[in-house]
C-alpha cells in the first residue's frame, strides 16, 4: 500500500529549477534513498515533502490526505512527517534521555517513561541515557537524533545526510543500527546522500536526481546493472571505460559503459590487454589495462604485475 504520493512536483528559487518535475510513489514500510551530487535538489525536495517549503505545482499525499503547504497553515510541517537535519538537533544541556522524553512530554509519564526505554534500548543509547551530547559520540548523537524524531511514531522519517559526519567504520556501523531502528519501528523512510555507499545495503529504493530532475528511480540493484545514462552508470559505482565500447563485434551487444567487476581473467580468450598500472586495494587490487586503445578498470583477487599480457572475458550485469 502506498504511503507517499508525489506528483509532478515543482519548485524553482529565482529562476534556478531546484526540483522539476518529480513524481515518486513510496510503500509503506520501505526505504527510499535520494542520491545526487551537491546542488540537485535533494534537501529541496525533502523539505517540500516535509511540507516545509511551499512548492510552484504538484501534488503530495501522505495515506491518500493531501499533505498541507505551509501557505495554509500557521506552523509548517506535517505532525506525521518527521525532518532531521544535518545538525544533530539536540538540546546540549539534557540528557539523552531527557532529550528523547522531551518529544513525548504531552503523554502521559508512565507511557513516556516506557516508550523513551524502548526507545533507549532500539538505539543502544541505554547505557549513555544520562550523559549530555557532548559526552557521547558522533554515532550515538545521531542514534539519539534519530529516535527523537521516531518517539511519536510519524508515518514517514526524512533524514539529510544522516551518515555525512562519520568516518568509514562508524559510518557501516550507524548503517546497521539505522536500518535495525527503522525496521523495529516499522517506519517509512526517504535519505539524501549524495554518496552511493550509503544507499547500498540500506535502501529498497534508489532516486538519482542532477539539477532538480529525476533521471532514474529503481532498486539499487536495477540501477547499478542497468543505469540510464553515463551519468547515472558513473554515481552509482565504478565504471571500467566511459567512452564507446568498440573492443570486439562479439560484444557490441554491451552498453557503452562497463563495471570493473564484468571483466574477468581468461587466459583462453582472444582479447588481450596489458596491465599499465596496479593498485592494492585491501580485499582486492584495482588493474589497469589497456586493450586496444582503452584503458579498462578490473578487479583482480591476484597480484598481477605491470606489463604483463593477460586475456580478458566480459560478461553481462543481467
Ligand atoms: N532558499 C533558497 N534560495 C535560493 N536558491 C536555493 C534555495 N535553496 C536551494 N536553492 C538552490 O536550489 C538548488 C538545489 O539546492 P538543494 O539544496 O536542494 O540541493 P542539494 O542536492 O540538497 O545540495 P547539497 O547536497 O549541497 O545540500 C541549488 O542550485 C541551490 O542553490
Amino acid at each position: 500500500m502506498s504511503l507517499l504520493k508525489i506528483n509532478n512536483l515543482h519548485k524553482s528559487f529565482e529562476g534556478v529549477k531546484a526540483v522539476n518535475d518529480i513524481s515518486i510513489t513510496l510503500e509503506k514500510g520501505r526505504i527510499l534513498a535520494i542520491l545526487g551530487e551537491s546542488g540537485s535538489g535533494k534537501t529541496t525536495l525533502l523539505h517540500l515533502i516535509a511540507a516545509l517549503y511551499e512548492p510552484d505545482s504538484g501534488t503530495l499525499l501522505l495515506d491518500n490526505e493531501r499533505i498541507t503547504p505551509p501557505s495554509e497553515k500557521l506552523i509548517a510541517g506535517h505532525p506525521d512527517i518527521k525532518l532531521v537535519r544535518q545538525d544533530y538537533g539536540l538540546f546540549p544541556n539534557m540528557s539523552i534521555r531527557a532529550n528523547i522524553a522531551y518529544e513525548l512530554r504531552y503523554y502521559e509519564e508512565n507511557y513516556r517513561n516506557e516508550r523513551v526505554d524502548k526507545l533507549l534500548e532500539i538505539s543502544g543509547l541505554t547505557h549513555v541515557q544520562h550523559h549530555v551530547p557532548r559526552q557521547v559520540s558522533g554515532g550515538e548523537q545521531q542514534r539519539a537524533t534519530i529516535v527523537k524524531a521516531i518517539a511519536e511514531e510519524p508515518k514517514l522519517l526524512l533524514l539529510d545526510e544522516p551518515f555525512s559526519h562519520l568516518d568509514a567504520v562508524n559510518k557501516r556501523r550507524l548503517k546497521n543500527e539505522v536500518l535495525n531502528l527503522i525496521k523495529a519501528e516499522e517506519v517509512s523512510c526517504i535519505f539524501v546522500t549524495h554518496d552511493v555507499t550509503d544507499a547500498y545495503g540500506m535502501a529498497d529504493e534508489l532516486l538519482i536526481m542532477q539539477n532538480g530532475n529525476a533521471l532514474q528511480l529503481g532498486s539499487p540493484e536495477e540501477i547499478y546493472r542497468n543505469p540510464s545514462n553515463q551519468y547515472v552508470a558513473e554515481i552509482t559505482g565504478e565504471t571500467s571505460l566511459s567512452s564507446e565500447l568498440k573492443l570486439s563485434t562479439q560484444h557490441s551487444e554491451l552498453r557503452t559503459f562497463l563495471r570493473p567487476s564484468q571483466i574477468r581473467v581468461s587466459e583462453k580468450s582472444a582479447i588481450k590487454g596489458t596491465v599499465v598500472s596496479v593498485k592494492f586495494l585491501g580485499a582486492y587490487y584495482e588493474v589497469i589495462l589497456e586493450v586496444e586503445d582503452f584503458n579498462l578498470k578490473m578487479y583482480s583477487f591476484d597480484k598481477l604485475n605491470v606489463g604483463e599480457k593477460i586475456g580478458i572475458k566480459i560478461r553481462q550485469l543481467d
